[in-house]
């Protein structure tokens, strides 16, 4: 069934139980979604569930000169299936790998085939090997045997799902048969299919679907633990002001914020750590929803804030997934990252979503600094600041002062966008408590 489902940011087997939930409390039968990852060794696993995006902004030739900097060019395809026959609290995954290196051809091909993987113990990439050939060998493959071998135990339980089981795994076979040169099945599934994924291949062999069925609204979503930091709440706590939320578990953009808006704002910032769910989007995309999330759990005026690091040699990617870069190769990492490309810029993008109570009506608040990336150097500040230098300053922004970078920061440039709309529109929002 295509269904446009939310795609999560986290490892791959975390995206695709998400993907899962979403889907079966959207469809209410047995479900099957699957995701897929290339993960690369000396990136700690990463483009891997962000994949489909690197390739699209960087293509397959972006993809060999990410490596550039790195010794080791090894790399996994990852296809990760997820079933819910009902209980979302235990969905199954299966997981098929095939391990192999990122290499400079391999260009041509089919859809998600341009990958430039070369299988292990293959002299041909993905790309190169007909439908056939890659079946024989591919993550995907290894993923559904996988599934084949359990799931036959599982539909044994229930006649309910033994039909509706069946007839997914009969579409998701089928969706493995598709002629990749035109994309066309090359056989008709027959009966209803449950099958949600995000692949256009898989989607076309799916068709045959009950169209009611098919809804784009998304429900959600895992329980989250409410936490308030009464430290820094304090910090920016004043009196008789009406209250907005700000949900951040990053302290030091919590500490930035309070900084910058000093005492000359309308509103009091009191602060919850919340682990909310980031998706996969555009920058705008990512905080838009993510301040939904934040709404339906906080139900008060809230504002949140995604950082993005963005490089222009690579059409604006780690952009959103920054935390995850950051996190597997550091800040070095994201150095070398750099090194097969001749431009070495960046900007550091701040985008604040508020909502003051309708989640169609969200307002973003963006700030740009543009700068370059430059081998780490520096103390101060946090994250990537050490490779960050800003346009027209020698320093980086972690060899500045905290009041320094938040003179010229991404974050000041957003904090003032959102300063200037709350003391415009402050007689309207007098009523927010
Ligand atoms: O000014 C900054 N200078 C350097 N690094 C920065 C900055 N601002 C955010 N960062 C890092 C934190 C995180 O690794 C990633 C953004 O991810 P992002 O999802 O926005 O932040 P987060 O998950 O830490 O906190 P939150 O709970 O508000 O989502 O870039
Ligand atoms: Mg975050």
């Amino acid at each position: 069934m295509d269904v446009d489902l939310p795609e999560y940011q986290g490892e791959p087997d975390q995206v695709s139980r998400l993907k899962c939930q979403s889907a079966f409390e959207i469809i209410k039968r047995p479900v099957i979604v699957e995701d897929t990852s290339l993960c690369f060794n000396a990136l700690g696993g990463l483009p891997g569930p962000y994949i489909k995006c690197f390739l699209k902004k960087v293509g397959s030739e972006g993809l060999f000169k990410l490596l550039h900097g790195f010794d080791d060019h090894s790399a996994v395809a990852v296809a990760s299936i997820a079933y819910c026959d009902g209980n979302i609290n235990k969905i199954k995954i299966f997981k098929g790998m095939t391990t192999g290196r990122i290499v400079s051809r391999g260009s041509q091909g089919f859809g998600w085939n341009v990958w430039p993987f070369l299988p292990d113990g293959c002299d041909k990439t993905y790309a190169e090997m007909s439908a056939d050939e890659k079946n024989e060998i591919s993550h995907r493959k290894r993923a559904v045997e996988a599934m084949r071998k359990i799931i036959f135990l599982i539909i044994l339980s229930t006649l309910h799902h033994i039909t509706a089981t069946v007839f997914t795994l009969e579409a998701f076979f089928l969706a493995d048969a598709i002629n990749p040169t035109n994309g066309e099945s090359r056989d008709k599934p027959r009966g209803p299919v449950a099958v949600i994924t995000f692949s256009q291949r898989a989607v076309r062999a799916a068709r045959r679907v009950d169209q009611r069925n098919i809804c784009t609204t998304f429900t959600s979503l895992r329980k989250v633990q409410l936490r308030e930091d009464a430290e820094l709440t304090e910090m920016s706590q004043t009196q008789d002001k009406p209250e907005i939320v700000f949900v951040t578990g990053n302290k030091d953009k919590l500490r930035e914020v309070t900084q910058i808006l000093g005492e000359g704002f309308p509103f009091k910032i009191t602060n919850q750590d919340i682990d909310l769910p980031e998706y996969q989007g555009e920058p705008d995309e990512v905080s838009r929803l993510k301040c939904q999330s934040a709404y339906e759990i906080i139900k008060r005026p809230v504002i949140v804030e995604d950082t993005c690091l963005c490089f222009n040699a690579m059409e604006g990617l780690p952009g959103p997934y920054i935390k995850w870069f950051l996190k597997k190769i550091g800040s070095e990492g994201l150095f070398k990252m750099l090194h097969g490309f001749d431009d070495h810029s960046a900007f550091a993008l701040a985008s604040f979503a508020y909502c003051s109570g309708n989640v169609e009506e969200i307002e973003i608040f963006k700030g740009i600094t543009n700068g370059t990336i430059v081998r780490p150097r520096g103390s101060q500040g946090f994250g990537w600041d050490v490779c960050f230098k800003p346009d027209g300053y020698e320093q980086t922004y972690a060899e500045m002062s905290a009041e320094a970078k938040n003179e010229i920061s991404h974050r000041k440039r957003a904090v003032e966008a959102m300063r200037t709309y709350f003391l415009e529109n402050n007689a309207s929002h007098n009523n927010v408590s």
